[in-house]
């Protein structure tokens, strides 16, 4: 009973209500995209293998469905990513904050997909996770680092549509932040 009132709060942070969402979380490897869907899904916070095969969750509450899948980060496992884009209807891209090493790397693999003619028009919801880390940066620092506008409204796609973005700081492991994210994507939806 606590699950299910649990994953009734979760699809409620989306404003899903009845719609349903395809959702894909994209990012480097060891951003935590494993931990957090399973934080979701289970409100438990396990250690996961790197994601190795893409997986789905599927969770069904009454008429309310949210498919989120979950693609590995690795080098080899990004060359898939693009085989989901065509029936998603928003990406999330985490970020690992506090590996300011990989930053470029992640900049780029954004830019990428930002670039990329079939989601145009779709939501970006960004998650600067591991904001515990000693090492952290602010968000302000990440904003900078991954060339994010400090205003929505600034955000233009590549054909000049305007594209809901939005960069939101988070911590999986205190389970801090991403809920905001999530209520700010449900209005995207
Ligand atoms: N400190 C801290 N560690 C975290 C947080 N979220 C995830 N981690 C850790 O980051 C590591 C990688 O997490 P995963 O969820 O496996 O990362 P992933 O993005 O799925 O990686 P790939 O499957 O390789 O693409 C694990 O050791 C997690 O415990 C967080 O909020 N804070
Ligand atoms: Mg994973």
């Amino acid at each position: 009973m606590f699950l299910i009132n649990w994953f009734r709060d979760v699809l409620n942070w989306f404003g899903l209500g009845k719609k349903s969402a395809k959702i894909v979380f994209l990012g480097l490897d060891n951003a935590g995209k494993t931990t957090l869907l399973h934080v979701l899904k289970d409100n438990v916070l396990q250690i996961h293998e790197p994601t190795l095969q893409p997986t789905m969750e599927e969770i069904e509450i009454g008429n309310i469905k949210f498919d989120a899948f979950d693609l590995g980060g690795h080098k080899e496992a990004r060359r898939i990513w693009q085989k989901y884009y065509a029936t998603v209807d928003a990406v999330i891209f985490m970020i690992d904050v506090a590996k300011k090493t990989r930053l470029k790397e992640a900049k780029m693999e954004l830019n990428s997909l930002l670039k990329c003619e079939v989601l145009d028009t779709i939501p970006f919801l960004i998650l600067g996770n591991k904001i515990d880390k000693k090492k952290a940066l602010s968000e302000e620092e990440i904003r900078i680092e991954l060339g994010l506008p400090f205003s929505q409204s600034n955000y233009l796609s590549k054909n000049k549509n305007i594209r809901p973005l939005e960069l939101f700081m988070c911590s999986v492991k205190e389970r801090m932040g991403f809920k905001e994210g999530f209520q700010w994507l449900g209005k995207q939806l």
